[in-house]
């Protein structure tokens, strides 16, 4: 299609309550937006980069930047979604940038065929299990209320985030105070090799699976880490595209991955890797980065895909916000409608989108 113009939009959302994991604390969201425009047709992409590079080199601000000044320039008279890779390659790294390009003219091009991302990426389901991610808490205490909170409301499985001195002791009053709920850990890379032995002692508590305990370039430490437990090793921040993925099952780093579309350059890159892990037997699911509903849209889709065999971090929008800024996403008996509408099937609301707006500007192609 052709494009007119790119708005990038920077809005800053509040949080319902402080995010903490192992590299910090988020208590609101600086997102960008970006909508592509041309004659017939307008596409939403959401960037998933945050304010600081803790979870991985991107931050919101340099997206920003390597989208007008080194994506834009690099978009084709005629684009394509599937075109990107290409136009994007020269580019090293900024697979956050990257993917919400491609995220709004994959969005504008299904709008205009009537074609759901759903439909596109190839779901099998209309809804599918939620699970939920909860954060490191001050205290046992509170952190048994936020999980009983979170069961009540149906969530079909919980992840706690660890990191040194807040594992062993969430894990078993978790496993001790609600039984044998899905239950699995997210460490964010908090750990290190020397702490092997340590990791070891969760496999008791029978986790469906521990994410991401080392650094995501220490393949090998994970390889030898799953050796050790027979808690089944996921990986997320390694997994940074359908080769990393390759490698990292061949190696015996993890068995099951963690698809983000953010974190590989795009939803089309996802579901390669959905497709690779699929073809060798090994689990995925779809991870979240606190997404808006634009993001949650696009990530329902993919966790509708038949290889998502593990309920995602795709809660309902109050897990994080009091207002999305699209009609909020609800969780229906444990359960989260995958968006049937052509595109995402969703859009901002516009007078919450305006509320939210610290600024926006259009770039004229
Ligand atoms: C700010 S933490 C974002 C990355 C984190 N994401 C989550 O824990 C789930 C967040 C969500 O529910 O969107 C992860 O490493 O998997
Ligand atoms: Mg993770």
């Amino acid at each position: 299609m052709k494009l007119a113009g790119v708005e990038l939009r920077r809005i800053r959302v509040p949080l319902v309550s402080p995010f903490r994991t192992s590299f910090g604390t988020e208590i609101d969201r600086e997102v960008l937006l970006v909508r592509v425009f041309g004659d017939d047709a307008e596409g939403w992409g959401e960037c998933v980069a945050a304010a600081d590079p803790l979870y991985s080199a991107e931050y919101v601000n340099g997206a920003e930047q390597v989208i007008r000044d080194f994506l834009l320039p690099r978009l084709p008279a005629e684009v394509t979604a599937r075109g990107l890779g290409a136009a994007f390659e020269p580019v090293r790294g900024h697979p956050m940038a990257k993917a919400a390009v491609e995220m709004a003219v994959l969005d504008a091009e299904l709008r205009l065929a009537g074609m759901s991302y759903a439909a596109y990426l190839g779901a099998t389901r209309t809804r599918v299990p939620a699970g939920v991610s909860v954060g490191i808490m001050d205290s046992i205490p509170e952190l048994l209320d936020a999980v009983g909170a979170y069961l009540e409301q149906g969530y079909a499985r919980i992840k706690l985030k660890i990191e040194p001195g807040w594992d062993l002791e969430p894990v078993r009053a978790v496993r001790e105070r609600f039984g044998d709920i899905l239950l699995q850990v997210d460490a964010n890379a908090a750990y290190r090799r020397a702490d092997l032995r340590h990791l070891a002692e969760l496999d008791p508590f029978g986790l469906l699976l521990i994410e991401q305990p080392l650094p995501e370039d220490d393949l090998l430490g994970h390889a030898r880490l799953a050796r050790s437990l027979t808690t089944p090793v996921c990986l997320d921040e390694s997994i940074t595209s359908a080769r990393a993925a390759a490698d990292a099952v061949t190696l015996g780093a993890c068995s099951i991955v963690n698809l983000k579309a953010g974190r590989v350059g795009g939803y089309l890159e996802a579901r390669r890797i959905h497709d690779l892990c699929a073809a060798h037997g090994v689990p995925v699911w779809c991870g979240g980065m606190l997404e808006t509903g634009l993001g949650r849209a696009a990530n329902l889709a993919l966790a509708a895909l038949p290889g998502c065999t593990l309920p995602g971090d795709v809660s309902a929008s109050d897990r994080y916000y009091t207002r999305d800024i699209t009609e909020p996403f609800r969780l229906e008996d444990g359960l989260m409608t995958v968006p049937s509408g052509p595109g995402l099937g969703v859009a901002p609301v516009p007078d919450v989108l305006r509320a939210f707006t610290e600024r926006a500007d259009v770039v004229r192609l």
